[in-house]
């Protein structure tokens, strides 16, 4: 009878706590983004505390045809309500901050850490991506482009870099889902090398959550879907309140 209280009411906190975390969290976004790229009303956003935060997941001149046409193709889905394109800059705290009013020094241009992607200062060199989230079907997509410093094996993608991006793309839905969490499990299977320079689909969705923890499972494709790269699965444990 007392561990089933207890249980009651760990329970009940974790709901409570649940329902207070934002399903997007914390993500910022630019005053001027077009009304259309702005996420749906069941997801609260707050606003970026620096206007000057540069967000890379936007084209620019590195990116390939078939990385445009992927790009635009998801922001046509975006006008329509059924994804949005999620922001992305190079400090992870920018990320995660949590109201415009409390915008740390993490946030602004002194900062000495970077987030591991987005760490070199050239366009094109190193990861190429933009990611876009599906809050009704819980899926996120990832286009990425290797760059030349990504190389493994002569002409192909490192298999650290493949296992970055869906660590980032499959954690980005994980974070967009459920708040902040840590990745307890990767694994990956190889189906075919990714040639530097290609442009791939990632596609990440999730196949359960059980309390804190979330299945994920991902697929790399190539921008035409026709061959396949990589199968993964992924478990994210959601951050405790105290964390
Ligand atoms: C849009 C934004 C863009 C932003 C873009 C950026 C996105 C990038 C995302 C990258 C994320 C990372 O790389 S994170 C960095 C790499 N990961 C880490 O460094 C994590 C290191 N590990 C840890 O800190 C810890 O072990 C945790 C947090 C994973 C779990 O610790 P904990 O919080 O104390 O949880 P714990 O009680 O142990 O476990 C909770 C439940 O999970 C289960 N569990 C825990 N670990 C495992 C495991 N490896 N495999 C199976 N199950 C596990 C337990 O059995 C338990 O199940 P039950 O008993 O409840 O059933």
């Amino acid at each position: 009878m007392f561990r089933c209280s207890v249980r009651l009411i760990k329970g009940l906190t974790q709901i409570t706590w649940l329902r207070e975390q934002p399903v997007l969290p914390n993500l910022l976004y630019r005053r001027s983004v077009p009304a259309a790229y702005l996420p749906s009303r069941a997801l609260r956003v707050t606003w970026p505390c620096a206007e000057e935060v540069k967000d890379f997941s936007l084209p620019n001149p590195s990116w390939s045809q078939n990385m445009r046409n992927l790009y635009n193709k998801y922001m046509e889905l975006s006008q329509q309500g059924s994804w949005i394109r999620l922001p992305s800059y190079n400090v992870t705290a920018t990320h995660l901050i949590g109201k415009a009013e409390q915008c740390p020094d993490s946030a602004k241009p002194q900062v000495t850490t970077r987030l591991f992607t987005r760490n070199l200062d050239v366009e094109g060199l190193g990861f190429e991506y933009v990611m876009f989230y599906n809050q009704a079907e819980l899926r996120t997509v990832g286009i990425f482009q290797a760059g030349p410093y990504l190389e493994g094996p002569i002409g192909l993608t490192h298999g650290g870099a493949i296992a970055t991006i869906v660590d980032t793309t499959s954690g980005a839905c994980a974070i967009c889902t459920l708040g902040k969490v840590k990745t307890a499990n990767l694994n990956i299977n190889y189906r075919s090398p990714i040639t530097l320079g290609s442009t791939v689909e990632v596609q990440c969705r999730v196949d359960k959550i059980e309390g804190r923890k979330i299945f994920m499972s991902t697929e790399i494709r190539s921008a035409d879907s026709q061959v396949l790269h990589i199968e993964a699965t992924a478990l994210f444990i959601q951050m405790k309140m105290s964390e």
